[in-house]
C-alpha cells in the first residue's frame, strides 16, 4: 500500500507491534489466520489497519475521479442512481469493497455497517459496471478477487449495528455529490464498541493539509482518549510520515466562521442564517460536502458546523458522523444534536435518537449555539 509511516506520536512508538505485525508475505485476505490478537486497549492494531484501509480506498477514489468522473463522456458508465434518488459511483462501491476486504483480512470476525450494498449491481444491465469495478478493485487488492468475492465483500457491510459488541462503520465516499463535482468528499471508517465510537479515521483527498504546506489530501485520525491527529493522505513513496496533533480551539479574537452542507436538502440554509445572526457571525458560511466539515472544526479552520433538519423524520446515518464526531471531540471540540443530546451510535444503522448535528470548538460555544438553534427551530415542531 506504500504506507511506510513513522510518527512523532510517542504512544504509537511505544507499541512496536503495530509496525512489526505485517508478515513478509501478507496473509490471504480470505485466510482466517491472525498473527496477533485482534483487540488491544490502545487499539494500535485497529488504528494502523484503518489508516491503511482509508489510504487505499482514497487512492482508488482519486483514480476513478481522474479516469472516469472528470470526463463527462465516461461519467455515466461509472454512476448509478439509488432508490432514494441519491447518486452512487463505482468509486463508492470500490472503496467499500477495498475497506471491507482489508478489515476482513486483519479482523476476520469483525462486523461492518457500511453504506453501500451490492443489490443494484446484480442485474444483467449492471454487468459492464461490475466488470469495471472488478478491474478497479483488483488494481488495489492482492491477491486478486473474483466477481462473486467482490460482491460478497461489499455486502460484508450489511450489519445492523446496535449497542452491544464491536463493529466497524464505513462511508466509502461521504459526499458523493461533492465527489462528482470535483469538490470535497471523505472516505470514513470508524470502530464502535458497546455503542461508543472508539476509533475514527477520515481521508479527505481534496482538502489541503492544515500545516500550511498546501499539500493536497489530508487524513485525520483519533482514538478515544488519545487526541486527534492529522497526516498526509498521499505521502510520496518512501517519505517519512509525521502526524501532527490538531486542536479545535482557534486563537482568541479569531472571527467565528461556520460550515454547512452545500446541499440545502441535507441541512437548512435559511435556519442556519438565522442562527448565525443570533451569534453575531458576520462572515458568510463556508459550504462544503462531507465530513470534511468536521475536519475543519477539528483543526480550528471553522468554529461551528451546523446540520439543521430540513424535515421531520429524517434519521442521520451513523457512517455520516462516527469518524467526525470522535475526531472533533478528541481535538477538544463538542458534538451534539440540535437539542444538545449526545449522538447515540448504539441505535442501529441510524442515529434515531437524534435530530441534526451541531459541532463546535468549545463547550461554551456549544452551549450558546444549541440555545440559538433551539430558539430558531422551536416554532417548527420537528419533534
Ligand atoms: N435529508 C437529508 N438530511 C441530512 N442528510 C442527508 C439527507 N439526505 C441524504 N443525506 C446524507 O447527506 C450525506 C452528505 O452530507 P453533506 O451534505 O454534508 O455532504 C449523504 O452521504 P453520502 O454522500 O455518503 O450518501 C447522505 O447520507
Ligand atoms: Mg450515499
Ligand atoms: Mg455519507
Ligand atoms: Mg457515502
Amino acid at each position: 500500500m506504500g504506507w511506510h509511516g513513522t510518527t512523532t506520536d510517542t504512544r504509537r512508538l511505544a507499541t512496536p507491534q503495530t509496525r512489526e505485525r505485517e508478515p513478509s508475505s501478507p496473509p490471504s485476505i480470505f485466510s482466517p489466520f491472525l498473527p496477533f490478537p485482534t483487540m488491544s486497549v490502545s487499539l494500535a492494531l485497529e488504528r494502523e489497519a484503518a489508516i491503511k484501509a482509508v489510504a487505499a480506498a482514497s487512492r482508488l477514489c482519486q483514480g476513478v475521479f481522474k479516469k472516469l468522473i472528470a470526463d463527462a463522456a465516461s461519467r455515466d458508465s461509472a454512476t448509478q442512481t439509488k432508490a432514494d434518488q441519491s447518486p452512487v459511483t463505482v468509486a463508492d462501491y470500490g472503496a467499500q469493497a477495498v475497506m471491507c476486504a482489508l478489515i476482513a483480512r486483519d479482523f476476520p470476525n469483525d462486523l461492518i455497517v457500511g453504506e453501500e450494498d451490492s443489490k443494484d449491481l446484480a442485474s444483467d444491465e449492471a454487468q459492464p459496471m461490475r466488470t469495471l469495478l472488478l478491474d478497479l478493485v483488483n488494481t488495489v487488492l492482492e491477491p486478486k478477487i473474483t466477481e462473486s468475492e467482490l460482491l460478497a465483500f461489499i455486502d460484508r457491510g450489511n450489519h445492523t449495528g446496535g449497542s452491544t459488541g464491536r463493529f466497524w462503520t464505513m462511508d466509502p465516499i461521504d459526499g458523493t455529490k461533492g465527489f462528482l463535482r470535483g469538490e470535497q468528499f471523505a472516505v470514513c471508517l470508524a470502530l464502535v464498541d458497546e455503542g461508543q465510537v472508539r476509533l475514527g479515521v477520515m481521508g479527505c483527498p481534496n482538502l489541503p493539509l492544515g500545516d500550511g504546506s498546501g499539500q493536497l489530501g489530508t487524513m485525520q485520525v483519533a482514538v478515544a482518549g488519545q487526541g486527534a491527529f492529522e497526516l498526509p493522505l498521499f505521502p510520496a513513496d518512501g517519505a517519512q510520515v509525521t502526524e501532527r496533533q490538531i486542536h479545535a480551539a482557534a486563537p482568541a479574537g479569531t472571527p467565528l466562521r461556520f460550515v454547512e452542507s452545500v446541499e440545502a436538502a441535507h441541512s437548512d440554509h435559511s435556519d442556519s442564517g438565522r442562527v448565525a445572526k443570533m451569534l453575531d457571525i458576520t462572515a458568510d458560511p463556508v459550504r462544503m460536502d462531507s465530513q470534511a466539515k468536521y475536519a475543519s472544526v477539528a483543526r480550528g479552520d471553522a468554529a461551528i458546523y451546523l446540520r439543521l433538519p430540513t424535515r421531520a423524520g429524517y434519521e442521520e446515518k451513523i457512517w455520516d458522523h462516527a469518524s467526525g464526531r470522535l475526531i472533533v471531540a478528541e481535538a477538544g471540540g463538542q458534538v451534539t444534536d440540535v437539542r444538545g443530546h449526545a449522538l447515540d451510535f448504539g441505535q442501529g444503522r441510524t442515529l434515531k435518537n437524534n435530530i441534526g448535528v451541531i459541532a463546535t470548538s468549545s463547550p461554551e460555544l456549544q452551549e450558546k449555539t444549541v440555545a440559538a438553534v433551539m430558539e430558531v427551530l422551536k416554532p417548527k415542531n420537528l419533534w
